[in-house]
């Protein structure tokens, strides 16, 4: 087993191609979050050309946040070219319990069996056909209530889930993990979601293990939140220390600051 911090090291090395299929107001914010983290970002999400893409990239996100049929035409081509190749492709489904449009096309995408997912408590809940109290993109559950959510989605999936909030849950099937790194303004800055999911797929690029790929990405961009905290005065400081803290952060500083459970 490596550590987290061996994990992003050798993320790092590597610099992975991430490919994002990801709603508008996500784009900048996860290309500057996957930078800083040391990853290579495209935002390439045309019918035309996300599948030849997907060929190239090391991982693939695929997030529904402002989806329209060519896009989710370009977003299932993708995904089957990424399994098809071996390569990890990770869905985030934003707001996916708010219309029956997003039901639905969470539901065809999951049935190509994304490696991981990654979503707050209530999109977990809605994916998993429970319900949910989501506010738009924004959760209104606990983090606990979408356990089993989860794991019936790892156990339809085969993948790895992985549930964030206040403390992020992680499960593959068999395995759970909990990561209490964070702070409370992370949900206060637009994306910081929809870039985690980057960062999760870059560290599933290079790790052998998805499951503690996603657990070390979530401690590592916790930890990072945790130190731009210490620095800001609120959302707009936090967002700005919060690439610099994504960058600063080490492999050694990563396992030292961890909280996995
Ligand atoms: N109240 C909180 N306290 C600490 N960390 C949080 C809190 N809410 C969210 N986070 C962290 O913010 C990141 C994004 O998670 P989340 O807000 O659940 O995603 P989304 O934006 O998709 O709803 C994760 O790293 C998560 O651990
Ligand atoms: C506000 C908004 N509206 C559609 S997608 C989106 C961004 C959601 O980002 P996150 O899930 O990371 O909070
Ligand atoms: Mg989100």
């Amino acid at each position: 087993m490596k550590t987290p911090g061996a994990l992003l090291e050798a993320m790092r090395e590597t610099a992975p191609l991430v490919q994002n299929i990801t709603n508008f107001v996500s784009m900048n914010v996860m290309a500057n979050v996957l930078l800083a983290a040391g990853a290579s970002p495209a935002m390439v999400h045309a019918r035309e050309e996300a599948a030849e893409f997907a060929a190239l990239a090391s991982a693939l996100t695929i997030n529904i946040g402002t989806l329209s049929p060519p896009w989710v035409d370009a977003m299932k081509a993708a995904a089957k070219t990424a399994s098809d190749a071996g390569k990890p492709w990770v869905l985030d489904p934003v707001a996916v319990g708010a219309t029956s449009y997003r039901r639905q096309t969470g539901a065809e995408l999951l049935a190509l069996r994304p490696g991981i997912v990654r979503g707050n408590a209530s999109e977990i809940l809605a994916l998993a056909a429970e319900g949910g109290a989501g506010k738009g993109v924004d959760s209104g559950d606990t983090v606990q209530t979408a356990e089993a959510a989860a794991r019936a989605i790892a156990g339809e999936t085969g993948g790895v889930v992985a549930v964030t909030g206040p403390e992020d849950f992680v499960t593959d099937g068999a395995r759970v993990a909990r990561v209490d790194n964070g702070h409370a303004l992370m949900p206060k800055v637009t994306a910081l979601g929809c870039a985690l999911t980057g960062v999760v797929a870059a560290f599933a690029s290079t790790a052998e293990d998805p499951f503690e790929a996603t657990v070390a990405a979530l401690a590592f961009y916790g930890l990072a939140g945790e130190k731009a905290a210490a620095r800001a005065e609120g959302p707009g400081s936090f967002a700005v220390a919060f690439l610099d803290a994504l960058a600063t952060v080490d492999g050694a500083t990563l396992d030292a600051g961890a909280r996995i459970a």
